[in-house]
């Protein structure tokens, strides 16, 4: 059997007094979509806060490609290949969709930027790099278009851009469809389908319908514990799956 390019154990997350995980275990396997969900408070963005180095670990281990990457912070994790599209917008408003790429792919964080932009800018690096990414997410009309301008759809997309250009070998994606419309839902689907060619795709995402048709493996979650795993039809046919999400409606969760 061949190794999980991804495989996290035991992973413990406490906030002061409060644990918000309790022992998760994850194996990813390469070349696949790997769903998480879970009622709300479930603890699926704060598992992605500690495999991408958002938030420290309390207790386990994180290993990527066989290297143990739960000490390294998340800058170190992105250059080992690991990237991560967030759910609060990472876009800089007043650069172009090019221009935005371009700060994505020399790796730079924002409090660096001023120092990309004195130098940087002026020349096309990257150019390759940004026009294959343009055209995966179907944005290479837009590239000359201040990130601003674009529709919520479109920003959405780029945001994935932001973490491609780091030319990951799995990429995290924390709801990539919220707030969207039918149309650009479909589009994010398919963008996501095409990815797992090239990439690993580690997803949280609410709309089950996404998740059921397009995942390979759920991970569903349940306070702070892994609930149950295993391939969508599995998952859907699982009453304890059923019971958590129907508790979760009954107290009023989403
Ligand atoms: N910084 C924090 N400090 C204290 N508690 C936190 C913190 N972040 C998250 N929590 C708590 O940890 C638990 C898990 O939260 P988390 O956001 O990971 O859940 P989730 O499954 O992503 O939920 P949702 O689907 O609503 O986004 C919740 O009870 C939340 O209140």
């Amino acid at each position: 059997m061949s190794q999980p390019i991804l495989d996290a154990r035991n992973v413990v997350k406490r906030y002061g007094r409060f644990q918000a995980l309790s022992g998760v275990d994850l194996r990813v396997m390469r070349n696949t979509i790997h769903s998480v969900i879970g009622p709300n408070g479930a603890g699926k963005t704060t598992l992605f806060h500690t495999l991408t180095g958002t938030v420290p670990l309390t207790a386990g281990s994180i290993s990527f490609n066989g290297k143990e990457v739960g000490g390294m912070a998340d800058h170190e994790r992105v250059q080992l290949g690991m990237a991560r599209s967030f759910q609060v917008t990472s876009l800089f408003p007043t650069l172009t969709v090019r221009e935005n790429l371009r700060v994505a792919a020399q790796g730079i964080q924002p409090r660096k930027a001023l120092h990309f932009w004195s130098k940087s800018l002026l020349h096309d690096a990257h150019a390759e790099l940004i026009e294959s990414i343009l055209a995966r997410l179907e944005l290479t009309h837009c590239i000359d278009r201040v990130s601003s301008q674009l529709s919520h759809g479109q920003q959405r997309r780029l945001e994935v851009g932001m973490a491609l250009a780091a030319k990951p070998q799995i990429i995290f994606l924390d709801e990539p469809t919220s707030g969207m419309g039918i149309d650009d839902i479909d589009a994010m689907k398919a963008i996501i389908q095409g990815l797992r060619a090239d990439l690993t795709v580690v997803l949280i995402e609410h709309n089950m319908g996404i998740v059921m048709d397009i995942s390979d493996t759920i991970t569903v979650m349940q306070l702070g514990r892994v609930l149950v795993e295993g391939t969508p039809e599995q998952v859907k046919s699982d009453d304890r799956v059923r019971q958590a999400y129907l508790g979760n409606m009954i107290t009023g969760g989403g």
